[in-house]
């Protein structure tokens, strides 16, 4: 069941330049699809457009698969990238489960698909750089300079472009003009009364059930703009836009939950799972999250995450670390919040990391193959790269890869939202629903109208 496609094949040519920061939205809408975005709290914002390669994999061995091919291409490079933020890297992310990505409005998405974007811009603390990326026959290093002349010249074109950051003719929130539930309120306490009776009866420790939410759009989904505001109310997530070649949807979302991050032997996770809502004033968050932090279900819940990440890192490691538990305040949720970082004993790639990890209790379950196959047996919907790992790899295995949670798929007037949680032997369906509709709200609030 194993492929790998690569559209083109190497040498691959790389040519960057430093140019005046463009506006984003203004940017992003003189770009053709596919376009990637990928704005990392700790990381440069990149925008991406076309396809210098594309690599595809399914499959048992895809991760393997995609980390092969990528050597592959990064083996010839003739690069000269002038800053490290503007490297080429290869953008994307993985179905949930193998085999994933069957029907709408998964279809265009691959259950493996990185890009190396032809066209790219980084918005990096030393500056913004407009790269040219090419591959195969056609990539000559005079062909990709008069291109990145050529670019240059269309950007600093749109520098007289107001920025939509600061100014009131953003495109406002496109409004709903109806939403339909993948899961009704008696389905639900059905599942999760079944889930929880197999954790009571030892079968299962711990399972996260989702439900997704579609909904119709009263206007066009304004791309740019709801980047732009997510960037905007969760500064301290990992934001992600990935179009597939059609360009005709797109898969995006703010999430809290890095899965792994590898620069050299240093590697860094988080373990992210019990959840609260925010309070009205401080005095009541500050008690929320006093109560989350003593809660013995969510601690449980918690802790089986962190364990299994340790666990997980265990035959990599020379040494890992884990913070204290603590809570993360988000716009919407608190979620219970422990940093782990690890040395590892030998060089690897983060792909390694990443199948090694994927998926973590905190989006599918323990044990790991009987979780799985609660899921795919109770969700009448696929997850797609919903709860995924999404990312970027570079030429020497390093990257950084989030969990593709407060997410949503959505093409010109329809959106397809995703959200889940974590059951244990003591979750109550009704408390599990409410807290469903909490981690809708990062997406849902962008597509609601304004007032
Ligand atoms: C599965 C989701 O979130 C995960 C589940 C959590 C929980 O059950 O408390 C908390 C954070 C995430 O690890 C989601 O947002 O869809």
């Amino acid at each position: 069941m194993e492929q790998v496609r690569s559209t083109s094949s190497p040498p691959l040519v790389s040519r960057t330049t430093g140019i005046d920061a463009p506006p984003f939205a203004a940017a992003f809408d003189a770009l053709p699809s596919p376009r990637t975005t990928w704005n990392a709290p700790d990381d440069a914002l990149v925008l991406g457009s076309g396809a210098a390669a594309t690599l595809t994999a399914s499959g048992t061995d895809r991760f393997a698969d995609v980390r092969a091919a990528a050597a592959n291409l990064f083996d010839s490079g003739d690069v000269h990238a002038g800053t490290e933020a503007a490297r080429p890297r290869l953008f994307g992310g993985f179905a949930f489960h193998e085999g994933g990505c069957e029907g709408e409005p998964w279809e265009p998405f691959p259950e493996a698909r990185f890009v190396l974007p032809r066209v790219q811009i980084t918005f990096a603390d030393n500056g913004t750089w407009l790269t040219i990326n090419a591959t195969g026959p056609d990539a000559s290093v005079t062909a990709v300079e008069d291109r990145l002349a050529s670019e240059v010249d269309r950007f600093s074109g749109l520098s007289g472009i107001s920025d939509s950051a600061d100014r009131s003719d953003r495109p406002p929130r496109p409004g709903i003009t109806a939403s339909r539930r993948t899961t009704t309120r008696e389905a639900w306490r059905e599942s999760v009364e079944a889930a929880v009776g197999r954790i009571r009866n030892g079968d299962l420790r711990k399972v996260v059930l989702a439900q997704a939410l579609e909904a119709g759009l009263a206007a066009d989904f304004p791309r740019a703009a709801t980047l732009e505001r997510l960037a905007e109310k969760y500064p301290d997530c990992h934001r992600y836009y990935f179009e597939p070649d059609d360009g005709g949807s797109a898969f995006f979302g703010a999430t809290p939950e890095r899965l792994v991050a590898l620069r050299g032997r240093t590697v860094e996770t988080d373990a992210l799972a019990g959840t609260t809502g925010r309070g009205e004033t401080p005095a009541e968050d500050e008690w929320l999250a006093r109560e989350l932090l003593d809660d013995d279900k969510n601690v449980h819940e918690h802790e089986l995450v962190a364990d299994t990440v340790r666990d997980q890192l265990e035959p990599f490691a020379a040494s890992i670390s884990a913070g204290e538990r603590r809570v993360r305040r988000l716009a919407t949720v608190q979620h219970l919040h422990t940093p782990i970082t690890a040395e590892l004993s030998d060089d690897r790639h983060v792909l390694e990391l990443v199948e090694a990890l994927h998926p973590t209790p905190a989006v599918g379950g323990l044990p790991p193959d009987r979780a799985l196959e609660t899921i795919h047996e109770t969700e009448p919907f696929d997850r797609g790269w919903y709860a995924a790992p999404v990312g970027w790899i570079d030429a020497a295995g390093n990257g950084a890869f989030a969990v593709a949670i407060r997410s949503a798929v959505a093409s010109r007037r329809r959106a397809t939202l995703f959200a889940g949680v974590g059951l244990v032997a003591d979750s109550d369906p009704d408390r599990e629903w409410d807290e469903v509709q909490l981690k809708y709200r990062p997406i849902l609030d962008e597509l609601e109208d304004d007032d």
